[in-house]
C-alpha cells in the first residue's frame, strides 16, 4: 500500500512540486482514500484520483486600481475551478497576502471533499487575490473589488460558479463583488453566497461556519458522553469563523479563555463572555483594530505578542485562524494539558504531525472538510432560496444546518470507524467526501 501511495504523490510532486500546501493537502487524501480504492473494484484503472487532483481550470489574472493617494496597484487574481461532477464549483474567495496558487489548490481541493460532505449539490473552487485588506479604506476596499470583478465575472454564474467570502472577503466585500457583477451582467441572480440580507442572503449564513463547527463538536462529544457545558474553549483567530464559533460555545455553556489574530493571542481568565464578546465583533468588523485592544480595555485579560494560544491549558480547542497555525509541539502540549477535543474551523490549520499526534492520543479530531463544511452548507441553501426565490426562517435554516452537520458526522463514523472503536474523522470525511464525487465521475466518463 505504502508503495502505491508513494507512485501516486510522485507523480503529483512532479507536476506540482514547488506547491507545499496542495501536497499536504493531497497527501493526507492520499493516504485515507487509496486504500479504500484499492478494496473497491469498481474504481481500479479509472485513474479517478489522479483526475481529482488537477484542476478543471485554473483562472489567473491582472486586478489594476488605484488607491486614494491616486496611485495604480497591481494585484494577481485567481479563480481555481477544481471539481464540477456534484454541482456548479461552489467556495470562498480569499484576500490576504500570503494568497498563491498552491493556497488555492489545496482550499479548492478540500473544498470538493468537503461540498461532496454536505450532501447538496455543489463542486468544488476558491479564489482570490494576493491584496491586502488591513488598512486600506473602504472606498479603496470598493475599487478593489469592483476591478476584481470585472474580470472574475466572465468565468462566474449561478449554474457555473458561486464564490463567497474566506479570509478578508466579509459582508462589505460581497456587496461591492455582487454590485459590479450585477452591472456588467445586467442581471441579478444568487451568483455569490453571503449576500445582505434585503438583496438574497440567507439567514445564518454569517453564523454558520462558527455555530456548524460547535454542532459537529458536539456530536464528537456525545459519542463519549461529554458536551460544552462548563468546558475550557481555547480558540485561534478573532474573524467571522471565530466570531461566531464562540458565541455557540457561550449558548452551549462552555468558558472562552483566548482568541488571537496575526499580531498575537489574548487571555482572559475569566472568561470571554457575551458582552466581551460584542466588544470584539465591533472591534473587528467595524473598527477593523488589533486584538490587544481588548486587553487594554479588560483587566481580566493579557495579550501575549507574536504567541499562538495552545499552550493556554483547556478541554476543547477549535482552531479559527489559518492553515498550518498548530504544529506537533503545539499537539503535544494541548494534550499533555488534558485536551480532549480539537475541531476545526480554519481549513488545515493542523500541520500533518499535529494530525498525527492527536490520532496517536486517540483524541476526538475533526478535520475542518467536515468540521467547517456549514458554512458553504449554508451557502447551499442560499443558492436554494434565491433559486425558489423565498426566504427561510432563522430557525428554519439553522434546523437544516444542524441536521446537515448531524449526517455529516454519521458519515465520518461510517466510514472512519475503527476496529478498537476509535473514530478516524479524518480517514472518515475523506472516503465519505470521495465517494459521491467518484461515482459522478464514473457516470460522466472520461473528461
Ligand atoms: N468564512 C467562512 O464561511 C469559512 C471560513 N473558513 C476558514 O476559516 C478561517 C478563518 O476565516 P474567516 O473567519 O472567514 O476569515 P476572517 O478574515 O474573518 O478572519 C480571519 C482571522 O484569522 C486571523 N489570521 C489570519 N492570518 C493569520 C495568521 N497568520 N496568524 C494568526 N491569525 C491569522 C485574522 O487575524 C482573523 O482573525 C480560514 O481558514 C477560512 O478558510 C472555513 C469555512 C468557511
Ligand atoms: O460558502 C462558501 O461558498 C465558501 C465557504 C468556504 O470557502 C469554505 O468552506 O472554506
Amino acid at each position: 500500500m505504502e508503495e502505491k501511495i508513494k507512485a501516486f504523490m510522485d507523480e503529483v510532486k512532479a507536476r506540482n512540486g514547488h506547491e507545499p500546501e496542495f501536497i499536504q493537502a493531497v497527501q493526507e487524501v492520499a493516504e485515507t482514500v487509496i486504500p479504500y480504492i484499492v478494496q473497491h473494484d469498481i474504481y481500479h484503472g479509472k485513474n479517478i484520483l489522479l483526475r481529482m487532483v488537477e484542476p478543471e481550470r485554473l483562472i489567473s489574472f491582472r486586478v489594476a486600481w488605484v488607491d486614494d493617494a491616486g496611485e495604480i496597484h497591481v494585484n494577481r487574481g485567481y479563480r481555481i475551478q477544481m471539481n464540477s461532477a456534484i454541482g456548479p464549483y461552489k467556495g470562498g474567495l480569499r484576500f490576504h497576502p500570503t494568497v498563491n496558487a498552491s493556497v488555492l489548490k489545496f482550499l479548492a481541493f478540500e473544498q470538493v471533499f468537503k461540498n461532496s460532505l454536505t450532501t447538496l449539490p455543489m463542486g468544488g473552487g476558491k479564489g482570490g487575490s494576493d491584496f491586502d485588506p488591513k488598512g486600506k479604506s473602504d472606498d479603496e476596499i470598493m475599487r478593489f473589488c469592483h476591478a476584481f470583478m470585472t474580470e472574475l465575472c466572465r468565468h462566474i454564474g449561478p449554474n457555473t460558479d458561486v464564490p463567497a467570502g474566506d479570509i478578508g472577503v466579509g459582508a462589505r466585500e460581497i456587496g461591492f463583488l455582487f454590485g459590479m457583477y450585477k452591472k456588467i451582467r445586467n442581471e441579478f441572480t444568487g451568483v455569490l453566497t453571503g449576500k445582505g440580507l434585503s438583496w438574497g442572503g440567507s439567514l445564518i449564513r454569517p453564523e454558520a461556519t462558527g455555530y456548524g463547527t460547535v454542532y459537529f463538536a458536539d456530536s464528537m462529544l456525545k459519542t463519549k458522553g461529554e458536551s460544552f457545558n462548563g468546558k475550557k474553549v481555547v480558540i485561534s483567530g478573532s474573524g467571522n469563523v471565530a466570531q461566531y464559533a464562540a458565541e455557540k460555545v457561550l449558548q452551549m455553556g462552555g468558558k472562552v479563555l483566548t482568541l488571537s489574530d496575526s499580531s498575537g493571542y489574548i487571555y482572559d481568565k475569566d472568561g470571554i463572555d457575551s458582552d466581551k464578546l460584542a466588544f470584539v465583533m465591533d472591534l473587528k468588523n467595524n473598527k477593523r483594530g488589533r486584538i490587544s485592544e481588548y486587553a487594554d480595555k479588560y483587566a481580566s485579560a493579557s495579550f501575549h505578542k507574536g504567541e499562538t494560544p495552545w499552550k493556554v491549558s483547556c478541554d476543547i480547542a477549535l482552531p479559527c485562524a489559518t492553515q498550518n497555525e498548530l504544529n506537533g509541539d503545539d499537539a503535544a502540549i494541548l494534550i499533555k494539558n488534558g485536551c480532549i477535543a480539537v475541531a476545526e474551523e480554519a481549513n488545515m490549520p493542523s500541520t500533518p504531525e499535529a494530525v498525527h499526534a492527536f490520532h496517536d492520543a486517540k483524541i476526538l479530531f475533526a478535520p475542518g472538510k467536515a468540521s467547517n463544511a456549514g458554512g458553504v452548507a449554508t451557502s447551499g441553501l442560499e443558492m436554494s432560496q434565491n433559486s425558489l426565490r423565498i426566504s427561510w426562517t432563522r430557525e428554519e435554516v439553522d434546523e437544516r444546518l444542524k441536521g446537515i452537520m448531524a449526517g455529516i458526522h454519521d458519515a465520518c463514523i461510517q466510514y472512519g470507524q475503527e476496529e478498537d472503536g476509535y473514530c478516524n474523522y479524518v480517514k472518515g470525511a475523506n472516503i465519505a467526501g470521495f465517494v459521491k464525487v467518484a461515482d459522478a465521475m464514473l457516470a460522466q466518463g472520461v473528461i
